[in-house]
């Protein structure tokens, strides 16, 4: 079962059956966590449910001019380092003691590089509303001896909240310039949040879907990243197209795989939604670009550079 049309649920959740309006807080101010606010914020401005504010919880960096992140931000509501040129809203607010950032959030969006959540988790022990439900857009998950932990388990364990996620071919910097982009939601059990979710996020170029399948979302976002390191490498040897479609397929299988060694539970459909192979195939086109653009290569000559220089622009 999914659900992706928003106008769907308006009848369904209303301000008088809540009563309370939602507060939101984004809790990580990098690339996504900047675009997740202002998609956020667009709805927060229209949406009854939600109260109008968006709080995101900045990481403070001195910026080169020497003024604070945070401040930047409150004063160009434009996130400078991480989303330059881009204005976020008139209704996002920068806080960066995270404390006072989470004090009145009844919903939590957690997206901050998946090494510092542990660090996060331990400041907001106890600070938060008992009631409050979280989503997590962090990519990556705990790999001990002892098994793996995905991010929103620990979330979940350490705060002992409801934590949803939501993933998907979205590279932030398109969706900052409104370039149409899906994403799934993955939810465990509790269906009307996770319409609320979807509510929060959808905008007309960024549709959403939401799907009982926490587990098999998010561990696609995770297992993508290693295909993808393949696809990379198949541009560096100069394999062509077929070949890394190959890598892409065989890869997909393998992350279907491993996601019902790891959880059972998931679902065969979940690798059909955006989160799935939609971020598998941009991910592995990602790979491509960004490391040509940053060598000034064209992508056949990825591995002969390290051994031959810049491209002399015989390659293929
Ligand atoms: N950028 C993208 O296009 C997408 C990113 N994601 C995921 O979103 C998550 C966040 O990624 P981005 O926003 O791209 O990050 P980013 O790399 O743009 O920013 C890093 C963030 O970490 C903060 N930071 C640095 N040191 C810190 C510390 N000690 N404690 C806490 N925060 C600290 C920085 O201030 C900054 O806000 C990651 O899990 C990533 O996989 C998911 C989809 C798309
Ligand atoms: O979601 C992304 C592209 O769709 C980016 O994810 P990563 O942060 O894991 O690279």
């Amino acid at each position: 079962m999914s659900f992706g049309d928003t106008s769907a649920f308006q009848d369904g959740i209303t301000t008088s059956s809540l009563n309370v309006k939602d507060r939101i807080t984004v809790i990580g101010s990098g690339n996504w966590g900047s675009v997740a606010a202002r998609l956020i914020a667009i709805n927060t401005r229209t949406s009854p449910l939600f109260h109008d504010e968006v709080r995101i919880w900045v990481f403070e960096e001195i910026l080169p001019s020497g003024e604070k992140l945070t401040n930047a931000i409150n004063k160009y509501k434009e996130n400078k380092k991480y989303l330059p040129g881009v204005n976020l809203g008139p209704n996002v607010v920068a806080d960066p003691d995270i404390r006072s950032a989470v004090k009145d959030a009844t919903m939590l969006v957690f997206v901050t590089p998946h090494q510092f959540i542990e660090g996060i988790c331990k400041d907001l022990k106890g600070k938060i509303k008992p009631s409050v439900k979280g989503i997590s857009l962090i990519k990556g998950m705990e790999v001990k001896e002892s098994g793996v932990t995905l991010i929103s388990n620990k979330i979940r364990k350490s705060l002992g909240i409801e934590c949803s996620v939501l993933m998907g071919a979205n590279i932030a910097n398109e969706i900052a310039e409104e370039m149409f982009s899906e994403a799934t939601v993955g939810y465990k059990g509790n269906k009307t949040i996770a319409q609320k979710w979807v509510q929060l996020f959808s905008t007309p170029y960024f549709s959403v879907t939401a799907v009982p399948d926490v587990e098999g979302v998010e561990i696609c976002g995770t297992l993508k990243n290693v295909v993808a390191i393949a696809a990379g490498l198949v541009d560096g040897l100069g394999m062509g197209s077929n070949t890394k479609a190959a890598i892409m397929r065989i890869g997909l299988k393998e992350m279907r795989y491993l996601a019902r060694l790891l959880f059972p539970t998931v679902n065969d459909t979940t690798f059909f939604e955006s989160c799935g192979v939609a971020d598998l195939i941009t991910t592995c086109l990602l790979e491509t670009l960004a490391w040509t653009k940053e060598n000034g290569l064209c992508p056949s000559s990825k591995i002969n550079a390290f051994h031959n220089g810049p491209c002399n622009g015989n390659c293929r």
